[in-house]
């Protein structure tokens, strides 16, 4: 593989991986995008807390070697390039990398450097857990019943990006394909010459992997379901393959029985004997049941599109999209790249006013999967504590009794001060 043509930074060495094992130096180079709209404000704020956190934690034993890497905005004014060759090259060859949010025109311009970065370097599981923090306001009676970790399959479905524009000579050409192949489901297009078109492509491996890293989790962090979500009543073969091929492997590899017929079934958590239920739910049903019984749900598996819309609701169920975090992992080579669920809220750039919470958790996830807990941990303490302070930033402000507005970048000082 090819290294990167950028200059690494003096004294950091790279995260390795062999036989599905991570080797973490004690001095790792982790790559970084800013990331447009409010990402720099985010990121500054955010990496004063990882580096204090690591130095608190392991007394200079242990320092992350940040290297920044260009995407979006910054490249294209820096390099004419959105996503840098360079950039693709230092996550893959580093392993592990951080990114502020980056911008995706709707309609037309380019296609998301997030889902291309996810689709390049295969990670396909998008991992967001959504748990509420003591004291954090919310629109729900009782947030603190929402655990959940998503398990979004990140490089399927609609996000594929085949689409094929309206008018164009490859929306005719396509309109022609199904008209000459498949005459009774053209027959049901409404109005073909005036329509676009996407195609859905969702694969038994796709699912597989990504079902069994859901289940994986479960079983490594003692859970009591998996959800698999979806909308197989109407998309057959595409989010009911998703179902069907979830439960088969939970039987095959998992052992798992049905219960009263089936399909809902359950199996044996290998390390603690405790049962693990794996059980489907219809992705509209599902949206009303998180809001209404969320505590009958835990690990959720689901397909790209439905983990987009879940993970923004589940969020908002905890108190928002500025303490929403996660990470886009491919277990087996190891590759991973942490980012907050939310994006560049453009409003707000350059304020110095957003909740940089999100890239903090994300970073937190990242520490927990280099398997530095310590400092993980220390950053989840701080976070409770800052909250539980009441010195927020403006979201939580806003909807907080008695709270204190503090900027982005104040919060950072409160949580470093909680450390
Ligand atoms: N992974 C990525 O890089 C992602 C990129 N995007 C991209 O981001 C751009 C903007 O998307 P948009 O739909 O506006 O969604 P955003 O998530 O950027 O913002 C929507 C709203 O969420 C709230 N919000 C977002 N981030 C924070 C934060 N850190 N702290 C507090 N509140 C926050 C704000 O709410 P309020 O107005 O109530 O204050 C904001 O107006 C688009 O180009 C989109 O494609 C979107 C999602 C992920
Ligand atoms: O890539 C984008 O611009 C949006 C992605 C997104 O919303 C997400 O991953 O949750
Ligand atoms: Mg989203």
């Amino acid at each position: 593989m090819a290294d990167t043509k950028l200059t690494p930074p003096a004294g950091g060495e790279k995260i390795t991986i062999a036989n599905g094992k991570l080797t973490v130096p004690d001095h790792p180079v982790i790559p970084y995008i800013e990331g447009d709209g409010t990402g720099p404000d985010i990121w500054n704020a955010s990496v004063r807390v990882f580096d204090a956190v690591v130095a608190k934690t392991y007394g200079g034993k242990r320092k992350i070697h940040w290297m920044e890497v260009l995407a979006g905005e910054k490249a294209f004014n820096e390099t004419g390039n959105w996503l840098p060759d360079d950039t693709v090259t230092a996550c893959r060859d580093y392993l592990v990398s951080i990114k502020g949010p980056l911008t995706t025109p709707v309609g037309g311009g380019i296609r998301s450097l997030n889902v291309a970065l996810r689709q390049m370097l295969d990670l396909y599981a998008c991992v967001r857990p959504v748990r509420w923090f003591n004291g954090v306001p919310s629109p729900v009676k009782d947030p603190g019943k929402v655990d959940m970790t998503i398990y979004r399959e990140n490089t399927e479905d609609i996000y594929a990006g085949i689409e094929f524009q309206q008018g164009t000579d490859d929306a005719r050409k396509f309109a022609a394909l199904i008209k000459e192949h498949f005459p009774d489901r053209y027959k049901k297009i409404r109005f073909p010459d005036s329509s676009g078109f996407g195609i859905k492509p969702v694969s038994k491996e796709g699912t597989e992997r990504l079902v069994r890293a859901a289940i994986l989790y479960a079983i490594d962090n003692d859970r009591d379901s998996v959800t698999l979500v979806h909308k197989g009543n109407i998309m057959k073969f595409t989010e009911g393959g998703f179902r069907d091929w979830g439960y088969a492997l939970a039987h095959t590899e998992f052992g798992a029985v049905e219960i009263d017929g089936g399909p809902w079934s359950k199996f044996k958590n290998p390390k603690t004997g405790k049962e693990i239920i794996v059980k489907d739910a219809i992705a509209d049903a599902f949206l009303q049941q998180i809001l209404l019984r969320p505590s009958e749900y835990d690990v959720v598996a689901t397909l790209n599109l439905n983990g987009d819309y879940l993970s923004d609701a589940l969020a908002a169920q905890v108190g928002g999209i500025g303490i929403a975090p996660g990470g886009n992992i491919n277990y087996v080579t190891g590759h991973a790249v942490f980012e907050a669920t939310h994006g560049t809220a453009p409003k707000y750039a350059g304020l110095d006013k957003v909740n940089p919470g999100s890239v903090i958790l994300s970073g937190e996830m990242m520490l927990r999967y280099m398997g530095w807990h310590e400092a993980a941990d220390a950053i989840i303490a701080a976070m409770d504590k800052a909250i539980g302070q009441k010195q927020v930033t403006y979201d939580f402000a806003r909807l907080m009794e008695g709270a204190t507005e503090v900027k982005c970048s104040e919060f950072a000082d409160r949580l470093i001060a909680a450390m």
